[in-house]
């Protein structure tokens, strides 16, 4: 797998002796959509800062497409484009001016066509000659991401892209990023939607505390992390369970009225079906049985339980 990004050994300590960031190792593939997800000031935005060039590190290293974002800062430089959470933008200028002057800031050459494309694609072409502080919220919102597009950059940095905004312009937002993976775009994202980074990322890194706890797939993070828990309801309340059913992960409710049995893809106990048999065996007769499945939500809290500064 080709990697765009390499971090190696990154740190950040602030002026103020605060460290925002420390020994963060990270490979960003190519083409991947990656979510950074964390709560607030985990160190997500000084990460992406640094990463752009907009905030110095302490130690490390990040190279970008073969090039070190210090010694060959301009090549590593155009290689990313970044869409701050805030939208700052002269709110005077048009739409097509804002777009095309943000590409020439890169010292490319004028292309209107690929600027038409980026407009189209967005679907701002027909505000292409109206200024911005006639947009709409989300329309303002797509012109940051033009803005950043306009140098034609490898890497797109999304930085809490949906934050205060409704449903349904959440949903047109993950649309619009997945689209943009499909035309090669890496896209890295910022996120405090334990939901948006579910549904869009090929991969997440979870940091909490200027730390990347770990690392992976979105699915294998599921499946790894992922408790699941088969619950019967009894049909009369126990005093206690018997002997036979003295498993891990088995526990009686306070209620004494359920059984619950929680397992994960790890677990080397019984399966559900040798469980049940138990249960039966035991002459125990329940009314009703559910299963859960943790959610990547369950899983962040899990992992930040107490962490949150
Ligand atoms: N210039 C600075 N000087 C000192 N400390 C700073 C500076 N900038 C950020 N910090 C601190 O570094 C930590 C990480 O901040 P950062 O903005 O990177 O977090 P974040 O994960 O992006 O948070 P959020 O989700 O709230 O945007 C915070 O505790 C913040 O207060």
């Amino acid at each position: 797998m080709n990697n765009i990004i390499t971090i190696s050994s990154l740190s950040k300590t602030y002026a103020t002796g605060f460290i925002a960031l420390k020994n963060i190792n990270l490979e960003v593939h190519q083409g991947e959509i990656f979510a950074l997800l964390g709560p607030n000031g985990a160190g997500k935005t000084t990460l992406i800062g640094i990463i752009c060039g907009t905030i110095n590190p302490s130690a490390g290293h990040v190279v970008i497409d073969g090039f070190d974002h210090i010694t060959h800062y301009r090549e590593a430089r155009s290689r990313v484009g970044l869409v701050p959470q805030e939208i700052s933008t002269d709110m005077f200028e048009t739409v097509w001016n804002t777009v095309s002057f943000s590409r020439g800031l890169f010292g490319k050459p004028a292309n209107p066509a690929l600027i038409e494309k980026i407009l189209k694609d967005l679907s701002l072409w027909d505000k292409k000659d109206t200024r911005i502080m006639r947009l709409s919220g989300g329309m303002k919102r797509r012109v940051m991401i033009a803005k950043a597009l306009s140098h034609e950059p490898q890497v797109l940095f999304l930085d809490e892209p949906t934050a205060g905004v409704d449903v349904s312009l959440r949903r047109d937002m993950w649309e619009l990023v997945r689209q943009l993976q499909q035309t090669g775009v890496t896209i890295i994202l910022t996120t405090h939607y334990i939901e948006e980074a579910e549904e869009m990322a090929d991969r997440i890194g979870i940091i909490t505390k200027g730390e990347l706890q770990l690392v992976d797939t979105t699915a294998s993070l599921m499946k790894k992390l992922g408790k699941k828990q088969l619950i019967l309801q009894l049909t009369t309340p126990l005093n206690e369970l018997p002997g036979s059913l003295a498993i891990e992960g088995l526990t009686l409710s306070k209620m004494k009225d359920e059984i619950t049995y929680t397992y994960d893809s790890e677990s080397k106990g019984p399966t559900i079906t040798e469980v049940l048999n138990l249960v039966a065996n035991a002459n125990i007769h329940f009314k009703d049985l559910r299963t859960t499945e943790s959610s990547l939500e369950d899983i962040f809290v899990d992992l930040v339980d107490g962490e949150v500064q």
